[in-house]
């Protein structure tokens, strides 16, 4: 069967906008025209009726909790969620039970992974065992079997000489390692974000140089190794400017943020309930806010990452001082930048297509492809940008529920994801939510 989907809007080779008729076949793209193309008996036909055609998204940063969290989610329902947000490739974390720290582990995992992933769920092996041993784990076989990159995500790598060592092995085998910023000796226990906001609500604050003077420390390091070193969930002003000058002395380093990070920021924390404004790094001040979305804009940060943290409500139960760190994002990322950055004029379709998609395939050499064109592999999402529609809960494929954006009214949904040529999400059938709406 050939799929035809009419009249849908792509950005081109060139980087132009345009309305087209794009023919598929198998796992491939096989026409993108301008003019009527007439369907066989047994087509299958989409009017797309201007929705927006692109490579699925690619995100680089997700946490899937199986094996050991499964409560949370698993891969089946965090691939369902990925799919539903446009995802057809995401980078799994390494931050599971048990957590992939050797070739066996890493191999059963990218079975795991194969198995019930619905997309392309690719998994970093850790930078050491429980994510905070000083021993670096056998990362050359950890690549052979298969891993994408290197990360203690969850964890900041306390020592010098841990990171220097895994930085060594990470550029022997050619593969990026990324750095989840977090100095302990900094985090005075904190909760949320150091400053007024966190004396207002009397939470303890997490100092923001637990990012930055580890983030300085890795830069210096990535330079004398010569590794590809990739910022995760950056969040601070000074993170930013140290990016930007790390990038004019040619260190290899790449940086994504999150949606959160660009979209909120401290002041909206207006209760020590609001568990769901609760993440790491957390949520810093306008002024960071504002640098980040400068750096994105800019190029100083490469791409956008969800940061996909699923919870249990009971995880999120209580207050700041006992909730889970972390936030879902999948299904909300993509309506979240077009409304606030394509609609709002401050940046374009191409350029979301270049955090979302050719940025991320690029620095982590992922053979997914990022520019609609005759002959690429079927990975597709299509968007309805001309959808309003009021976030909500029930909706999500995803087991959780812990979003900060629900009830927040946005432009753009999913209508169809596609990978190797299958449908894996479609809207007109969607019936993958089903949470209560007192979850
Ligand atoms: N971001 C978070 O707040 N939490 C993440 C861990 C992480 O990304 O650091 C998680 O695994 O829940
Ligand atoms: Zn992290
Ligand atoms: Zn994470």
């Amino acid at each position: 069967m050939r799929l035809l989907i009419k009249g849908a809007t792509i950005v081109d080779e060139t980087g132009a906008v345009a309305r087209r008729n794009v023919l598929i076949q198998g796992d491939k793209v096989m026409a993108i025209v301008d003019h009527d193309l007439e369907p066989n008996d047994d087509d299958h036909v989409i009017e797309a009726q201007g929705a927006v055609l692109m490579p699925g998204l690619i995100d680089v940063h997700v946490h899937f909790r199986e094996p050991g969290f499964e409560d949370k989610e698993t891969i089946a329902t965090g691939s369902r969620a990925a799919a539903r947000g446009g995802f057809t490739t995401v980078l799994a974390m390494p931050n599971l039970n048990p957590v992939p720290v050797k070739a066996t582990l890493l191999r059963q995992q990218l079975r795991r992974n194969e198995e019930s992933g619905l997309i392309h769920v690719k998994q970093y092996g850790a930078i050491s065992a429980n994510l905070t041993a000083e021993t670096v784990s056998p990362i050359e076989e950890l690549a052979a079997a298969g891993a994408i990159g290197f990360t203690n995500d969850g964890k900041g790598v306390q020592s010098a000489a841990t990171m220097l060592a895994a930085m060594k092995a990470a550029k022997a085998v050619n593969r990026p390692l990324v750095a989840h910023l977090e100095d302990q000796s900094l985090m005075n226990g904190g909760v949320m974000n150091m400053g007024e906001r966190a004396d207002q609500l009397g939470l303890p604050g997490a100092d923001p140089l637990a990012e930055t003077s580890q983030l300085a420390r890795d830069l210096v390091l990535a330079q004398a190794t010569g590794v590809h070193y990739h910022v995760a969930h950056l969040s601070t002003k000074v993170g930013v400017e140290l990016v930007r000058v790390a990038k004019t002395m040619g260190v290899h380093v790449t940086a994504e943020v999150s949606p959160h990070h660009l979209l909120l920021d401290e002041t909206d924390i207006q209760s020590a309930t609001q568990t769901n404004l609760k993440m790491n790094p957390p949520l810093r001040t306008p002024a960071d806010r504002e640098a980040v979305i400068a750096g994105l804009l800019d190029g100083t940060i490469d791409m956008v990452a969800t940061d996909h943290a699923p919870h249990s409500v009971a995880d999120k139960r209580g207050d700041f001082r006992t909730a889970a760190f972390g936030i879902t994002g999948l299904e909300t990322c993509f309506p979240l930048l077009y409304t606030h950055f394509i609609e709002s004029g401050l940046a374009t379709l191409a350029q979301l297509q270049q955090w979302l998609v050719k940025a991320p395939a690029s620095a982590f050499d992922l053979d997914a492809p990022t520019v609609l064109k005759v002959g690429m592999k079927a990975d597709l999402a299509m968007f309805d940008i001309s959808h309003r529609h009021t976030i909500n809960a029930n909706e999500f494929a995803s087991k959780a529920v812990n979003s900060p954006f629900v009830g927040q009214t946005v432009t753009g949904m999913t209508v169809l994801t596609m990978v190797d040529g299958e449908i894996v999400y479609d809207a007109t059938t969607d019936n993958t939510g089903g949470h209560d709406d007192n979850e």
